[in-house]
């Protein structure tokens, strides 16, 4: 189960990646928001954070404008890890070596085209369970 959240900056691309893993029937559970009206990104981060920590979602992706404010507020909570990501590289990168729980993209930054393609990729990926990176990955949560 993906856990899906968005501030109105994100609200259309997530809207795009909704469609995308409906297509490939991928479950998801949408943790708002709703519309487009302004909202606050801080809100989102936390509840679908907190989704993944308790256990009802496995990863996440968050969407604001820039997906900085958000990955900012996810990354403030213990056990979650969210890269920003602008390209299949680096998605691919976070998963393998930091093993992110948390993909956070901007809607005002990337197109729909490159956005679900680093979906895809980060989907996709999984952690490589290399010795160095799960040492590098407990010195983050022991901070
Ligand atoms: O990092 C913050 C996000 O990019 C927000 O989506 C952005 O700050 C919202 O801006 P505004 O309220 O001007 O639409």
């Amino acid at each position: 189960m993906i856990a899906l959240g968005c501030d109105h900056g994100g609200y259309e691309l997530k809207q795009e990646i909704k469609k995308y893993l409906d297509e490939k029937g991928i479950e998801y559970k949408d943790y708002g928001c709703d519309s487009l009206d302004s909202v606050d990104y801080p809100v989102y981060a936390k509840k679908v954070a907190h989704a993944i920590l308790d256990g009802e979602c496995e990863k996440g992706i968050l969407i604001c404008g820039t997906g900085i404010g958000i990955s900012i507020t996810a990354n403030k909570i213990k056990g979650i890890r969210a890269a920003v990501c602008t390209d299949c590289f680096t998605a691919e990168a976070t998963r393998l070596h930091n093993d992110a729980n948390i993909l956070a993209l901007g809607g005002r930054v990337v197109g729909p085209g490159l956005a679900l393609k680093i979906v895809d990729t980060f989907l996709n990926t999984p952690f490589s369970n290399d010795e160095r990176h799960i040492r590098r990955i407990n010195q983050i949560e022991t901070e």
